[in-house]
């Protein structure tokens, strides 16, 4: 029960449009059943009138049934009205507010959940929060004071009508509902997940269609997706079945209470100690008191389903980020040097150090190359210098100050980065390049896909700029969206350029000119590249060689090839390598060949 007060919590700023529905409900809620009432009451009594042939005042009758009318659908619109204003600007509320707690789990705490879990729980379970208020506390809450003067009224009359009302209304309205939410808790429970589980299913599945054809495996994950699907109907239908009952109890109860209290009252009409209209009366004020209990066994049901979408969204709002934003947001560099000293990582606390002893300094404007094998550490260095991560050991600093120091948005904003595997939106490639500085002209667009050799790609089609990328940039090849994620990192002109693996994917001449384009342009820009090729290696002023998360080696690339290390065999290969690619690609030898020759 502790999600529910931590929501109400939230639903604070909303009380009083939430206060105003309730009312406009409740009042709908007795101005329905005093018609249903008031109708009873004037049939019968017109026509004992007629039979009687004596003659009545119709017209206060007919007046109060007429404004109750009215005040019905006026209740009926304003209800809808202010009801779904409440739950509108609630739900706006709770996604900025997730948000706002999610974005700061990015990437460190979020690593664990799946893509499409996330989705599910910022769309369908801050959806299902809204049951809260239009299924729960409403009908609770209307359902409450209406007893009361349903009970207050029959009280006029006698205290055994209203315990025969009062005992099926707490029935319908109580015991029905509990019963229905003890065995719903299960299956509403089970609905979230499963919901949560399938569509992340479905999102990997759709991202990773190519995978699972070429692997024969489409069947097989298409098994995975009935499996969900079945068990979800289950669910729903266990769910679909409680429903049914309860609305079957609670009709049950309204019409064992008509009939008792028509059993009660008929020898008292008869003994002529209640008037003969009110006993039409008093029928069709039971049936239609029965409206106000009607949602409850629902809210009770929708009880179970909430609170694990509340779980499950607190489960993200309560994780602490793995960096705290707690620098001065004023402080900004006036040098941008980068000391590394003693820094360690471990990526958790019971996994092995990534990274150890890093002593390293980058001197301003100065273009340095981090290389070394696959896992030996070179992309855990950028993230500790964006504090995606927490150093577990040393200290960082830029122009002299702590990373820490920095608020993080001032701290990243001192950095263009291109990551190894950048993400390309699905919109229009001038969108995506100015993601990095909205405010950029089109020269300066222009300028930073020439600088990234993009010019000519770009200019080859129809709509230029405007082309849509495709989702995640599937409609580029794998050298042209890494040109975009440069031209955009260029764009933002902030004093360090960091790029993980530029020439990924790009042939190794063109690569090379594009590092060539590169540096005439950088200025007194500091680049940090990471690479396993050795492309333009020799622009860079200094080269780090890591490995198993050590720096072993640095130096000039004429200084490390002289000195016939680790580096220097790694550079013999990978230039025999590439001449073999550079021959293949210019058809002169077979591929395998070229690949043998290099083993
Ligand atoms: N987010 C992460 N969570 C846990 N472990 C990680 C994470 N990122 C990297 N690692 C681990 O840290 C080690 C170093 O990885 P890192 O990506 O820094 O290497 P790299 O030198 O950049 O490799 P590559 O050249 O293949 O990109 C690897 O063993 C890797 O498994």
């Amino acid at each position: 029960m502790k999600p529910l007060w931590r929501l109400l919590g939230l639903f604070r700023p909303y009380a009083g449009w939430m206060l105003l529905g309730i009312l406009v409900s409740l009042v709908t809620l007795l101005a329905n059943v005093a018609l249903m009432a008031m109708s009873g009451w004037f049939i019968s009594a017109m026509a004992l009138a007629g039979v009687a042939g004596v003659s009545m005042n119709y017209f206060t009758p007919a007046a109060v049934i007429r404004a109750c009318a009215i005040l019905r659908t006026g209740g009926r619109y304003g209800e809808r009205l202010l009801t779904h204003e409440a739950t509108f600007r609630l739900l706006a509320q709770l996604r900025g507010w997730f948000y706002t707690h999610l974005e700061p789990l990015a990437p460190a705490r979020l690593q664990h959940y799946r893509g499409g879990d996330l989705l599910s729980r910022i769309r369908a379970d801050i959806d299902t929060l809204d049951h809260l208020y239009l299924r729960i506390l409403l009908p609770v809450a209307v359902a409450i004071p209406a007893l009361l003067v349903f009970m207050l009224f029959l009280y006029q009359y006698s205290p055994r009508l209203l315990l025969v009302e009062l005992l099926f209304l707490l029935l319908a309205g109580f015991v029905v509902p509990w019963l229905v939410m003890v065995a719903g808790r299960q299956p509403g429970q089970e609905k979230v997940q499963l919901s949560a589980e399938m569509r992340a299913t479905a999102v990997d599945t759709v991202q990773g269609l190519g995978e699972l054809l070429v692997y024969g495996a489409a069947e097989r994950q298409a098994r995975e997706l009935n499996r969900l699907s079945e068990s979800l109907v289950a669910s729903q239908q266990r769910l679909s079945h409680l429903s049914g009952f309860s609305q079957g109890a609670v009709g049950l109860c309204a019409n064992l209470a008509l009939w008792l209290m028509v059993v009660i009252l008929i020898p008292w009409v008869n003994a002529g100690t209640v008037p003969p209209a009110d006993l039409a009366m008093l029928a069709l004020f039971t049936l239609a008191s029965f409206e106000a209990v009607a949602p409850l066994p629902l809210a009770f049901q929708s009880l179970g389903e909430t609170l694990a979408a509340a779980g499950r969204i607190f489960a993200i709002v309560d994780t602490e980020p793995a960096v705290s934003d707690s620098g001065d947001p004023d402080l900004t560099p006036d040098r941008f040097d980068i000391d590394f000293q003693g820094v360690a990582l471990r990526y958790s606390s019971d996994a092995a150090p990534v990274l150890r002893d890093i002593d390293l300094r980058i001197a301003a404007g100065s273009k340095v190359a981090v290389v070394g094998a696959t896992g030996s550490g070179k992309s855990s260095l950028i993230n500790l210098l964006l504090r995606f991560w927490p150093v577990s050991a040393g200290t960082i600093t830029l122009g002299g100050h702590a990373l820490e120091h920095y608020s993080l948005e001032g701290l990243r904003s001192q950095f263009a980065v291109v990551p190894q595997q950048p993400h390309l939106f699905h919109t229009t490639i001038r969108q995506n390049l100015l993601l990095a500085r909205p405010e950029a002209t089109e020269d300066e667009l222009v300028a930073a896909c020439r600088r990234a050799q993009l010019d000519d790609f770009i200019q080859q089609l129809p709509e230029g700029l405007d082309t849509i990328a495709g989702e995640t940039g599937l409609k580029l090849s794998g050298g042209q969206a890494r040109r975009i994620a440069i031209a955009r990192a260029l764009l933002k002109d902030a004093p360090v350029l960091i790029m993980d693996e530029p020439t990924e994917g790009i042939d190794v001449a063109a690569g090379a000119r594009l590092m060539q384009t590169l540096f005439d342009t950088l200025g007194q820009r500091t680049l940090l590249m990471i690479s396993h090729s050795m492309t333009g290696l020799e622009l860079m002023d200094r080269i780090i060689v890591m490995e198993e998360g050590r720096i072993i080696e640095q130096g000039t690339l004429s200084e490390l090839r002289a000195r016939g290390g680790r580096f220097a065999r790694l550079y013999a290969s990978s230039r025999t390598m590439d001449a073999a690619l550079d021959r293949e690609r210019a058809g002169q030898v077979p591929a395998e060949t070229a690949r043998a020759d290099h083993s």
